[in-house]
């Protein structure tokens, strides 16, 4: 049985997604098939609350696709392999908990793409992002051309696609495509750190706030309103939002259970 590219471990409702495909992590299709597996893992337990996703070593998040598989491709594949990457992160995306992506290197391509279909990005400051695919002819194809100018805007995601440029953690930070920036060494005790404050508060709360965010992203605001009073509605009736309310009344934290 071959090992793994994407490997799973859960602690305290809080379940971790290492991607190892030395040196830099890159995504083969078969990184892809087996980081699909290990979302599809997560994905299903009703234990895990928060994911927190990373790369092996301290080179790279991700450096991108396999530039290895590129010269052997036609439309065809291309379009096949863009497909699967876009299908595994839109899987990601659509995760109904917090996803967190811990960056420690390169966050290049495919990484970078990796990264933003997580819900929040936290890096080192040694990390460098970008989109660099046009330096091989190619343009992003696991959804950087979509969510890029989603977090950074218009302007910004042409400037980074077009001249390649990477950008240090802070100037990821500083235009939107990473919201907290750590020590080198620090950056998964960072995640986790954000992931227990997460775990505290109501997961079933937590969740449909993602959603809320999510699916009204791109909504008129009306309709956005209307989605977030109806999800309101919704939690109302759960156990949780019962034992919310009794522990501030009552002066006790919360004991919540995802119901
Ligand atoms: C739909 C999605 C498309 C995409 O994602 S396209 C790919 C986008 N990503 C990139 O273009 C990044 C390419 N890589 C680089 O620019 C550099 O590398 C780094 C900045 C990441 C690191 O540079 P340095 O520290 O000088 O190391 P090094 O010697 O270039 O790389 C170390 C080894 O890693 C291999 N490697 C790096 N990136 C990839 C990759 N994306 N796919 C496959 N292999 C990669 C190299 O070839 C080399 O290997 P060896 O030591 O055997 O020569």
């Amino acid at each position: 049985m071959t090992e793994k590219m994407a490997t799973v471990t859960i602690a305290e409702q809080v379940a971790t997604i290492t991607i190892n495909h030395p040196p830099v992590n890159a995504l083969s299709n078969q990184v892809l098939q087996d980081l699909d597996e290990a979302v599809a893992q997560v994905e299903s337990n009703n234990d895990v609350w928060v994911v927190v996703i990373t790369g092996a070593g301290d080179k790279a998040f991700v450096a991108g696709a396999d530039i290895r598989q590129f010269p052997n491709l036609n439309a065809a594949d291309g379009e096949k392999m863009a497909a699967f990457g876009q299908q595994v992160f839109s899987r990601i995306e659509g995760l109904n908990k917090p996803v967190l992506a811990a960056i420690d290197g390169f966050a290049l391509g495919g990484g970078c793409e990796l990264a933003m279909a997580c819900d929040i990005r936290i890096a080192s400051a040694k990390s460098k992002l970008g989109q660099p695919e046009v330096n091989l002819g190619v343009l992003p194809g696991f959804g950087g051309t979509q969510r890029l100018s989603r977090l950074v805007g218009l302007g910004k995601a042409k400037e980074l696609i077009y001249t390649a440029d990477m950008v240090d953690a802070y100037e990821a930070q500083r235009i939107g495509l990473v919201e907290k920036v750590v020590e080198e060494g620090s950056v998964l005790d960072a995640a986790y750190a954000m992931a227990k404050k997460i775990i505290a508060k109501g997961p079933l709360a937590v969740a449909t706030s993602k959603q809320a965010i999510d699916k009204g992203w791109d909504l008129p605001i009306e309709q956005g309103l209307a989605l977030e009073a109806k999800l309101f509605g919704e939690l109302c009736e759960s156990e949780d939002q019962k034992e919310g309310a009794k522990a501030f009344l009552e002066k006790r934290p919360a004991d919540f259970k995802r119901k």
